[in-house]
């Protein structure tokens, strides 16, 4: 049985969880080893195991965590509902009792977060703790069971279910059809005052003339039968093994984007913006898509990607670094302007990772620049409660550490046959509405092949 809690239940009253986490590939099968069919080899395999609902996933490429059951819920609205989180979560692993003879990042206790990209959302934003998590590093393989004092641990015995791809779907417009919202990008970049061809972006200005603003529209697919999401998941771990692959409560997709990585006080991030599409191969693709990206709209908007970062980082960590130059990412579907970022956490922080994607939320990557002003103008502007789309989704651990990607080329599950999908894209005063449509399309392309639509 699944229980959501209010924020204030967990401060009040926190659970005592009991959590154990073991190797499971060195455990000859018999009693206790938790695999029908012997050890998972591959995440497919890994996903085939899962039932065909209540789990979440994060993932990239062959390493990652896959959590099944449901332990405790908790939930937060509003602009307060990081700080909530964070609070219920540091009262729950304060209370917790925690044997752990894997010591890799993400065993121990654990718990998935998905967090709404606007305070103003109607929507929740959770800390999921599973009942079990499965977790892959280095080619190592291991199990944790987290339970409540009291409760009686019942061991899985994980069966096999063959993937069953989407054949049924169907899409159709949300909020708005797409020429609405090109007439909204029009609209919306005629409200941005351009910077100068050699203008540099100071982080750290008090100018709030608005420059860059993110609009994000909606898609609705509706499959006959049930969406199999191990399925939809399996396929975007393949063709996007350099994402983030995720499944928060049924918040599904692969993100090319860290917010933030938290591990032993070092704080990582990769930041984007500028998009090329690709057509066919990206490969061939890159001289094209640096010859685009380099120009002033694309490295003008990168450049307030990297600014409202540094700016918001060095709130809560210190020596904030930036790659000197931007490096192309690319993907099957485009190919980004990228740029990593390090920093660390001051020996006196005791910030964990949710903390620190509150801190640097929302970054001009799907707000806009600069971000108060920007970010006032999104909720106003768009017709569309955005939810979790475009807010921080990953997993913390109770030493602080974690990862948080932004949300993005993903879907809300609605229904076990539908599903919301979500796509945006900078607009800047140069923008051309008919090529932020075209970017949004190959954005959206991910969870459309996912969902057998392309
Ligand atoms: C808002 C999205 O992408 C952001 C991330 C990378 C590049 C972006 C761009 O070039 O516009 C967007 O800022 C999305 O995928 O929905």
């Amino acid at each position: 049985m699944t229980t959501t809690f209010s924020t204030s239940d967990i401060c009040t009253a926190p659970p005592r969880l009991h959590v154990s986490s073991r190797f499971v590939d060195d455990v000859e099968p018999g009693p206790g080893f938790p695999f029908e069919s012997g050890l998972p080899t591959s995440v497919e395999e890994t996903l085939e195991l899962l039932p065909t609902s209540a789990f979440s996933c994060w993932v990239r490429d062959t390493s990652g965590l896959i959590g099944f059951g449901r332990t405790l819920r908790i939930r937060a609205r509003g602009s307060d509902r990081f700080t909530e989180l964070s609070k219920a979560w540091k009262a729950i692993t304060d209370a917790a009792s925690i044997e752990d003879e894997v010591d890799l990042l993400g065993s121990g206790l654990m718990c998935f977060a998905t967090v709404a990209y606007s305070g103003e959302s109607e929507v929740d934003s959770l800390i999921h703790v599973p009942e079990f998590v499965l977790g892959r590093r280095g080619g190592r393989v291991w199990m944790t069971s987290i339970i409540t004092e009291g409760a009686t641990p019942v061991p899985p015995v994980l069966k096999s279910e063959p993937l069953r791809r989407v054949t049924s779907a169907t899409s159709s417009p949300g909020d708005l059809d797409s020429s609405s919202w090109a007439d909204l990008v029009a609209k919306v970049s005629q409200m941005l005052t351009p910077v100068g061809d050699s203008a540099e972006v100071d982080p750290f200005t008090e100018d709030s003339t608005l420059r860059k603003i993110v609009l994000a529209r909606d898609e609705l697919v509706t499959s006959d039968d049930d969406i199999d999401v191990r399925s939809v998941l399996g396929e975007l771990n393949r063709s996007y093994p350099s994402c983030w692959t995720f499944d928060v409560a049924g918040l599904i997709g692969s993100t090319p984007e860290l917010l933030i990585g938290v591990e032993n006080a070092r704080v990582t991030s990769r930041v984007l913006a500028g998009t090329y599409r690709v057509e066919n191969d990206p490969t061939s693709e890159m001289p094209a898509a640096r010859k685009l990206l380099s120009a002033h709209k694309d490295s003008t908007e990168h450049a307030f990607a990297i600014a409202s970062l540094q700016r918001s980082l060095s709130s809560v960590a210190d020596d904030v670094s930036v790659d000197e130059r931007p490096h192309l990412l690319p993907l099957a579907n485009v190919i980004h302007s990228a740029s990593d970022a390090s920093a660390h956490l001051p020996e006196d922080s005791c910030l964990n990772a949710l903390d620190i994607a509150a801190a640097v939320h929302p970054t001009a990557a799907v707000g806009g620049y600069p971000q108060a002003s920007a970010v006032a103008h999104v909720d106003e502007l768009e017709p569309l409660d955005r939810g979790r789309y475009s807010g921080p989704v990953g997993w913390m651990d109770d030493r602080g550490n974690g990862q948080f990607g932004i949300a993005l080329r993903c879907g809300q599950l609605e229904d076990r046959n539908r599903i919301r999908l979500f796509a945006g894209a900078g607009i800047m005063p140069d923008s051309d509405p008919l090529a932020e449509v075209a970017e949004t399309e190959a954005k959206f392309a991910p969870m459309r092949r996912a969902l057998g639509l392309e």
